[in-house]
């Protein structure tokens, strides 16, 4: 399997519910570190599992709806905890719909696999690893 991953970031505030997050029940920003890696079993006609620039351009994309907001204000998340955990699976959904839209052409529809991970600081981080 080949595997290719691309990175950006996204700026948030959110609280969380249960005595488990202490002091992070109040409201609190994260700056998460998103590392996307597409996976594929054959590279397409150009050598390439995706082309770099289009999978940055769509991370960024999907980012820019939740980056510098309070997920606390999003209704989808409502009753939820948007942990790091959460938000990958939620990166990771977006970006899955995405390219079965075909947002990264009809080769983006080769992509097997994708795997979201968040970087909450340097010593904590959670993906969500699927196939699509
Ligand atoms: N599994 C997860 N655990 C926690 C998450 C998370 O996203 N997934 N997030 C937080 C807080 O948002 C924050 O990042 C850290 O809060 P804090 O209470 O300061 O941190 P710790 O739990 O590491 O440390 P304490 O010793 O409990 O203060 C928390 N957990």
């Amino acid at each position: 399997m080949f595997s290719l991953t691309v990175r950006d970031h996204m700026m948030i505030a959110h609280s969380f519910k249960g005595e488990i997050f202490g002091p992070a029940q109040g409201l609190h920003g994260a700056t998460y570190v998103v590392d996307v890696t597409f996976e594929r079993h054959v590279l397409d006609d150009n050598d390439l599992i995706v082309d770099i620039g289009q999978a940055s351009d769509l991370l960024k994309e999907v980012l820019s709806e939740f980056n510098m907001k309070n997920l606390d204000d999003l209704p989808e998340f409502e009753g939820r905890n948007t942990t790091t955990e959460f938000m990958a699976q939620v990166v990771f959904n977006r970006m899955a719909a995405a390219i079965h839209a075909g947002r990264l052409g009809e080769e983006g529809r080769q992509v097997a696999g994708l795997k979201v991970t968040l970087g909450e600081s340097h010593l904590a981080w959670a993906s969500y690893h699927a196939g699509i």
